[in-house]
């Protein structure tokens, strides 16, 4: 079953002689359940597509389509809700907020939803082994502990689509093996999708689809 659809985008930064296309033409679509990676050398557009899919960057034409919903049809505050409910999202910079706990920055996804499950907060703190640092502030943790506490908000929701860009990008190994552990055990129990950027080939292995981007064009 397709969860993801792009059809015929394109995105053409600025103007002029200042003028850069990132993406042409792309089309594509991704099942649900799927681990999809994104990979290609700098500059090649893997972040654009993905902030265009994740509905965080419109493009100049064409459409992304998330469970028969186009994304252009949406205004602002619709999209906003259409990533609330179905969308995860990591970076490779944590974007915690500094003056909130472990434990707020994990829930902020659940302000204004249906989601009041402090047991999942609790299970994906123990996965994640940020349990001990609840109370702390993002200040007060290490790298791999900041962006384990950014998958725990991405995941909280139980998205139906996780897009993540380098997610593991300023891990050391074992901790970049346990995220994708985690990752992995979660699309499994939830049947979610995973859409992410990696320069990691060992990482691209495990991957169902894998696509390639070259100058903003997918090359099969
Ligand atoms: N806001 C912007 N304004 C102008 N040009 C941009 C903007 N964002 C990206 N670009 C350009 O679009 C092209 C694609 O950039 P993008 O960030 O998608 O590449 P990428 O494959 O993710 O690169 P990297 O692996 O280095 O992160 C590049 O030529 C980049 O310079």
């Amino acid at each position: 079953m397709t969860i993801l659809k792009v059809k015929n985008l394109n995105k053409v930064y600025g103007k002029e002689e200042i003028k850069v296309k990132a993406l042409s033409n792309i089309n594509l679509e991704i099942n649900k359940g799927e681990f999809v990676v994104i990979v290609g050398k700098s500059g090649s557009g893997k972040s654009t597509l993905l902030h265009i899919m994740a509905g965080i960057e419109t493009p100049t034409n064409g459409d992304v389509i998330i469970d028969d919903i186009s994304i252009s049809s949406l205004n602002e505050k619709e999209r906003s809700l259409l990533r609330k409910e179905k969308i995860g999202l990591i970076f490779q910079s944590y974007n915690l907020i500094p003056v909130l706990t472990v434990e707020e920055n994990i829930k902020l996804p659940t302000i204004n939803t249906n989601n009041k499950s402090d047991e999942y907060i609790n299970e994906l703190m123990d996965l994640l082994h940020i349990s001990d640092r609840k109370t702390h502030l993002p200040s007060q943790l290490s790298g791999g502990q900041q962006q384990r506490v950014a998958i725990a908000r991405a995941l909280i929701n139980k998205p139906a689509i996780i897009f993540a860009d380098e997610p593991t990008g300023n891990l050391d190994t074992k901790t970049e093996s346990e995220v994708l552990q985690l990752l992995k055990e979660s699309q499994k129990k939830y049947n979610q999708t995973i859409i992410m950027i990696t320069h990691n080939i060992d990482i691209a292995k495990y991957a169902d689809k894998v696509i390639k981007i070259e100058d903003g064009v997918i090359r099969e």
